[in-house]
């Protein structure tokens, strides 16, 4: 089986050589799917696997735009569109100055399994750019993302492909750039998702990687006749999917201890209450400030500069910030310090060996794909709900979320049981997002 996994990934190296971050992600879902095809003749010799690494679609395009000083600035704009075949492309934009193209075909390819997981009718796609909105005025901002929908616009639309946020693209830029979309299109459609409330979102949509994240992870812990109460939860990033985790472990029970950014890590022992996570919100989201400025208002806090949060002891871990944020080492620290459970709520935060680690140690440990789904799948009401011309009550779309996780949860558990009873969330989550894929793969032939 090695070899066949070893022959499959020398063909993907060959065509995509200095992709490290897709060739990881590709790496991943071959380890556990290529041993799935090789007992089910059903997708023997049919390349499925070769076809979901090569994407419909790869765009870039130029992005110029002004700055506050009348300077001409250049960025590139890039959309992945990945997977059609179970849905239109479905992912977010990134906007950060690390974004190349193998950033985003490993979230392009991601996207495909997760959408698949979620149960409902996505594809997968992901874009963005290498525009950093740190230190941009709402101004330029608004030009940036003019700019790059005018070229945009013409590969997407409601039912062609859905782009929403990710790491640098929120409510302001989805505003931004969905008022471009309209203006240029002549059209109100569902185009775009995490809009406004006003103007075609969807209410718990930015409450909903957070809130999922920590579903999944309820999800096992219910499996093992435990939950979240009186856990000391430790959370990486304090962007939208960090705030709501931890709003949601605060209301289970839990006391988050941590939250960081790319300065380094905010340990507060006596736990992040609303009150505090209030202020970062404001912080973060308002006054897009450093989370180190959490002390001026809490003193007794810490910040640990450059660091990580992974060296404080903790019963959950929830990475929550980027990609390979969280290494091997971390991972033994965290195992050592008696971690009993990591959910992610960024993409692919472990590395391979952190990943491994986890599951050689059998702790309770949820892949992104399968634990930050609940992000895309309330995306999917939204279009859902832009389509009937209609509007859930919160109550109504969390306990979708919650209905969604759960399944998720259940998929997972149907593909990754091991012979002596652990869950090995990697390989179920990795399995079930390809079955739906591949059958439609099949269903449609070779195109
Ligand atoms: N927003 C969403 O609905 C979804 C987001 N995700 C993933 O969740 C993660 C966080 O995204 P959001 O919270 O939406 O973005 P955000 O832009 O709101 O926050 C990103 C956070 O990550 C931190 N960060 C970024 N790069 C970093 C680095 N190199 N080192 C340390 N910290 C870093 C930032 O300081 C910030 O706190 C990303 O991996 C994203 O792909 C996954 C599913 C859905
Ligand atoms: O809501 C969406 O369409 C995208 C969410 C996303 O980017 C992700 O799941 O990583």
């Amino acid at each position: 089986m090695d070899q066949k996994i070893k022959v499959f990934m020398e063909e993907v190296r060959a065509r995509n050589p200095h992709e490290k971050e897709f060739l990881q992600a590709v790496h991943e879902v071959a380890e556990a799917v290529i041993p799935y095809i090789a007992e089910h003749k059903l997708y023997n010799g049919r390349n499925i696997l070769l076809r979901l690494a090569e994407p419909e679609r790869a765009i870039t395009f130029r992005v110029p735009w002004v700055d506050d000083t009348g300077e001409i600035r250049v960025n590139r704009g890039y959309r992945i569109q990945m997977s059609s075949v179970i849905g239109p492309y479905k992912g977010g934009l990134r906007f950060h100055p690390t974004v190349n193209m193998s950033i985003l075909k490993f979230l392009a390819f991601e996207q495909v399994f997760k959408n698949s997981l979620t149960t409902l009718p996505m594809g997968g796609g992901k874009g963005g750019s290498d525009f950093d909105p740190k230190g941009k005025s709402d101004r330029e901002v608004m030009r940036f993302c003019h700019s790059f929908m005018t070229e945009l616009y013409r590969h997407i639309g409601p039912n062609t492909d859905v782009p929403a946020g990710d790491i640098g693209v929120g409510a302001r830029e989805v505003g931004f750039l969905f008022g471009m979309y309209r203006k240029i299109s002549n059209e109100f459609t569902g185009v775009l998702t995490g809009k406004g409330l006003s103007w075609g979102g969807s209410l718990i949509r930015p409450e909903s990687t957070g809130y999922g994240t920590v579903y999944f992870a309820q999800n096992m812990f219910k499996l093992k006749g435990d939950s979240f109460k009186g856990k000391v939860v430790t959370i990486s990033g304090s962007g939208n999917v960090a705030q709501y985790a931890t709003e949601k472990a605060n209301e289970l029970g839990a006391k988050v201890v941590t939250l960081s950014d790319s300065s380094g890590t905010l340990y507060d022992k006596d736990g992040i209450n609303s009150e505090k996570l209030a202020y970062v919100m404001h912080l973060k989201n308002v006054k897009r400030g450093r989370i180190s400025e959490y002390l001026e208002k809490y003193p007794t806090a810490e910040f640990f500069s450059g660091k990580t949060p992974w060296h404080i002891p903790c019963d959950v871990a929830l990475p929550c910030a980027t990609q390979n944020e969280l290494h091997g080492k971390d991972a033994a620290t965290l195992i050592e310090n008696g971690c009993i459970c990591v959910s992610e709520g960024a993409n692919m935060p472990s590395t391979p060996k952190a990943m491994n680690a986890f599951v050689n140690a059998k702790i309770l440990y949820a892949p992104g794909k399968a634990s930050n789904a609940g992000g895309v799948a309330v995306s999917g009401l939204e279009m859902a709900q832009n389509s009937m011309r209609y509007s859930w009550s919160r109550e109504d779309v969390d306990e979708k979320l919650q209905g969604i996780m759960n399944q998720i949860h259940d998929s997972c558990i149907e593909h990754g049981t091991d012979p002596d009873g652990y869950i090995n969330y990697v390989r179920g989550a990795n399995i079930a997002g390809f079955v739906k894929v591949a059958d439609a793969v099949l269903a449609q032939g070779v195109v």
